[in-house]
């Protein structure tokens, strides 16, 4: 079974302005909210391809509460723990001449809960998938993943890790099969800017001395690389297409890769789903379809 976690899930406010002025009162052309959160979407995406997980982690509140009902109706199966106070995130997504993003800080996670998710970690068996994807609240230690990963570092589980800086660095000990930064994050990482696809394929080897085996860089609009654990480089342009809404396009990447890989076994298949599906999102204004994803896989 593939299990993601997401431990801050949200519901995403996506809002489009024409010519947004700050300061002012702004009127919207269209608004939609979405359960959201890194894992989440991993989860749908894979519905959407026919492939089954459980999606785990923390909710909380009425919010919480419409992010697992809006799941079931995409057919998600989940299994959440649900906190006593507070309540999940609304992230908000601003669509106008720019895209901007004000991602909420989530509940305060407890020990008894962080407990329980430990709980079910632990029942995760050999040939297993875990999906670790997203930001964590501040009130969670920073070791957090590194916590999970130990638990289950006997066990031969494929691990998957979406996260950004030390969230990110301090798991490559535990080997992750794949780790999808996208080239901002995966300059962050280095303390520089990547210029050309020379420097990004360097620090991507850099991160696999360090144990990462596959790593994916995505660059929006300019397609990804993936520097497989032979060492073999791969690199796509994105397909061509109108952008709607490119909320979960890198989530939509993992889950086509995953998707790509375990039906094929085959790096280079993984890789054009992955860039099929993540393209395939940011041209949808919800996450990709089979349609979508298998139409877009043509040109590539
Ligand atoms: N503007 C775009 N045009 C075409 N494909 C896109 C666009 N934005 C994202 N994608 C697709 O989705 C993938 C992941 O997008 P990216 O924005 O890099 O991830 P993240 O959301 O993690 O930052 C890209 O590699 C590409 O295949
Ligand atoms: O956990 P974070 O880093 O705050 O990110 C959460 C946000 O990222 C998303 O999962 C989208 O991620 P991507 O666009 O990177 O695929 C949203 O659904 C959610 O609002």
């Amino acid at each position: 079974m593939i299990y993601t976690v997401t431990f801050n899930p949200s519901l995403d406010y996506i809002v489009k302005v024409d010519s947004f002025r700050l300061g002012e009162v702004n009127r919207t052309r269209s608004e939609k909210i979405l359960p959201g959160g890194k894992g989440i979407n991993v989860s749908i995406v894979l519905k959407n391809l026919g492939i089954e997980s459980v999606a785990m982690g923390f909710i909380a509140g009425f919010t919480g509460n419409e992010i697992q009902k809006r799941l079931k109706i995409f057919g998600c199966e989940s299994d959440f723990i649900r906190i006593q106070n507070g309540m999940s995130r609304i992230n908000v997504k601003l669509k106008s001449d720019e895209e901007s993003e004000i991602n909420g800080q989530g509940p305060r996670i407890g020990g008894a809960d962080l407990q329980k998710l430990f709980d079910r970690i632990d029942r995760l068996r050999e040939g297993d998938v875990l999906v670790l994807a997203g930001s964590i609240p501040n009130t969670l230690p920073e070791d957090i993943y590194e916590k999970i990963l130990d638990r289950i570092k006997a066990k031969n589980i494929l691990v998957v890790v979406d996260a950004t800086r030390d969230l990110l660095l301090n798991v490559l000990k535990y080997h992750p099969f794949l780790i999808k930064p996208n080239n901002h994050e995966l300059g962050e990482l280095f303390g520089r800017k990547l210029q050309s696809d020379e420097e990004i394929i360097q620090c991507a080897k850099e991160l696999q001395t360090k144990g990462a085996r596959n790593i994916l860089v995505s660059m929006a609009g300019e397609g990804a690389i993936l520097v497989e654990e032979s060492g073999r480089t791969h690199k796509s342009p994105a397909p061509k297409g109108v952008v709607r809404n490119s909320v979960g396009a890198g989530d939509s990447m993992v889950a086509g890769f995953l998707a790509g890989y375990l039906a094929h076994g085959d790096y280079q298949e993984a890789f054009r789903t992955g860039i099929a599906a993540g393209s395939a999102s940011a041209f949808s204004e919800e996450l990709a379809s089979k349609e979508d994803i298998l139409a877009l896989m043509m040109q590539i």
